[in-house]
């Protein structure tokens, strides 16, 4: 009899929840609710038995209440399981296993916000996995990439020292995009690479670099410059300069850096004791040493441009192209290799917008030129959570303080990005007055200044640093887990390069992204994200514009 009982409450049980599941209509909601009343009462005069409705069906039949209370015109985005999307408004809420039609347009929680009515609203856009998207999944594992017999960077046949220093570094496994360009430097290759921010694209260029230049130290060759990294900012400079240095030190490579901003004298006594291996720079120092003959480029191997989208934006372009004017770049693979050869050009970047193009063909066939796109390049990224919450002006600061308060308690680094120098310096004023300890960054500090901030705050001396956009390009934070936008960007692409300050390759979990949204322009750009957030696409108009390789010029090279 009991045994009847209960298989019977299990079967009205999984009817209730099929019920609540797949329908959004009220009259069912009410069916659901008289059924397990009915159910309870039963089981009161006999046996107790205990149901439990999963917390699944439950937040189902809550999400259906709401529906019934507010006339709702459309299909419920909410459907079991996790959330995409977690609005204040639970009905723009959207589950991760929620698709939008093709023609579905999505209704957005930053919809209305351009009026004043919507201060004080706020969605998420919650992390979906834990491991980011450039560490490469194998057959046999689950999406966040754990276990699994991986690939190790014994793969691309690079000499063996090289390997046992990134073992040393606890950098043991390729990212996707080593995977894929590595080889293809090998080769010899031209190469424009674009792949998410964090994702390693510094060792991508690096190591076939330091490959191939101690197997020419081996072989007796003349120290002269074979490689430049150009880069926009003096402080990528000084930390590209610390990864090749820590890579290249045990093969007697030698590696040097000169940044803009500290008049000729210091670029000249950088090359007073000799050309090194490799040079990293910005692109005013390169040219002042270039026009003062301090150096020369006749025997370069390899030419990298990072960080690409600001190369070559208005502020570089013109610089980089009387600096493409100084080198001679291969245009087939057969002219990087002999006496005669030319320079092998790498771009990389994390965001390509328009005009690559337009530059490069100066310096080379855009059909020699391979491209790596990896798969969620202008994608959000899936392992971030971000928060946009549309705010006053003048409340600004004290979310701030509470934001930081908590990363405080979670002893997290913190990154907080104003849109210009004098938001930086009248923040950092209010943050001194509130007792906040922080550092700040940005362009218009004297050099002398700006020199050492971002290495302290490395380093730990400070966990906040409040910066303009010149700390959001290949920078890397891998003690930052809190980015605030205390100015809302003004591009999506600065919104992807800011947020990638969190979440990089062999990083800690959990990086957030918390964003103020006070002005009405400030609206646009969030709808766009959002909506990108929840079809799940890449941010619009963000397509890179270079020419693809030709097929033909690729196969006879090979
Ligand atoms: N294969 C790897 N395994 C683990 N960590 C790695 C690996 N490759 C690189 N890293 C580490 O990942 C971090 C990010 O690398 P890097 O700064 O080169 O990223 P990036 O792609 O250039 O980012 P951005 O687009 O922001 O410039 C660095 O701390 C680096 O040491």
């Amino acid at each position: 009899m009991q045994s009847v009982k209960m298989g019977r409450t299990v079967s009205l049980v999984s009817k209730l929840s099929r019920a609540a599941l797949g329908s959004s209509s009220s009259g069912q909601l009410a069916s659901v609710s008289t059924g397990l009343r009915a159910m309870t009462t039963a089981n009161l005069n006999s046996q107790p038995v205990v149901i439990r409705i999963p917390r699944r069906v439950q937040e189902r039949i809550e999400s259906l209440k709401q529906m019934q209370g507010k006339k709702f015109d459309k299909l419920p985005t909410v459907k079991p399981g996790r959330l995409l999307i977690k609005s204040k408004n639970p009905q723009l809420n959207q589950s991760v296993g929620y698709t939008l039609g093709k023609f579905e347009q999505p209704v957005l929680t930053s919809k209305g916000w351009k009026s004043n009515r919507a201060l004080g609203d706020y969605f998420s856009i919650n992390s979906i996995q834990s491991a980011p998207p450039f560490v490469p999944k194998h057959k046999d594992e689950g999406d966040d990439g754990a276990s699994a017999s991986k690939k190790t960077f014994h793969c691309f046949n690079l000499c063996p020292e090289l390997v046992e220093t990134l073992q040393r570094q606890n950098i043991i496994h390729p990212t996707t995009v080593q995977l894929q360009t590595i080889p293809k430097i090998l080769k010899g290759r031209n190469i424009l690479c674009a792949a998410e921010t964090g994702s390693g694209k510094t060792l991508t260029y690096l190591l076939p670099i330091i490959h191939r230049l101690q197997e020419d130290l081996l072989a007796g060759s003349e120290r002269s410059i074979r490689a430049v990294v150009i880069v926009p900012s003096r402080e990528l400079a000084e930390q590209v300069n610390s990864v090749a240095r820590s890579v290249s030190e045990r093969f007697g490579l030698v590696v040097k850096v000169v940044g803009g901003g500290r008049g000729v004298g210091t670029i000249k006594a950088a090359f007073a004791r000799g050309q090194p291996d490799i040079l990293v720079s910005t692109p005013g120092a390169l040219l002042k040493a270039l026009w003062k003959r301090f150096i020369s480029l006749s025997e370069l191997y390899f030419l990298v441009i990072d960080e690409a989208d600001t190369m070559f934006d208005d502020s570089f372009a013109g610089m980089l192209e009387k600096i493409l004017s100084h080198t001679q770049v291969a245009s087939r693979l057969s002219e990087t290799i002999g006496l005669a050869r030319k320079a092998q050009l790498v771009v990389v970047g994390a965001t390509f917008p328009g005009g690559v193009g337009d530059v490069l063909s100066k310096a080379t066939d855009l059909a020699s030129i391979s491209t790596v796109k990896s798969r969620m390049l202008h994608h959000l990224m899936p392992h971030i959570k971000q928060t946009f919450l549309r705010v006053k002006g003048a409340d600004k600061i004290l979310e701030l303080h509470q934001a930081l308060k908590r990363a405080e308690q979670e002893q997290k680094g913190v990154l907080v990005f104003c849109n210009s120098a004098s938001t930086v310096n009248w923040l950092g004023y209010s943050l001194e007055e509130m007792g906040v300890g922080h550092m700040r960054l940005q362009g218009e500090m004297p050099a002398a200044m700006r020199e050492g901030v971002f290495r302290d705050f490395q380093r730990g001396k400070t966990n906040v640093l409040v910066c303009t956009d010149i700390a959001s390009r290949g920078l890397d934070t891998q003690r930052v887990g809190l980015i605030v936008n205390y100015d809302f960007p003004e591009s999506q692409t600065d919104y992807i390069h800011r947020a990638g300050r969190v979440g990089r390759a062999g990083g800690s979990e959990g990086g957030e992204v918390l964003s103020f949204v006070t002005q009405p322009w400030d609206v646009e750009l969030v709808q766009k994200i959002e909506t990108a957030a929840r079809r799940r696409t890449s941010l619009p108009g963000m397509e890179t514009d270079i020419q693809k390789p030709s097929q033909t010029t690729d196969a006879k090279e090979v």
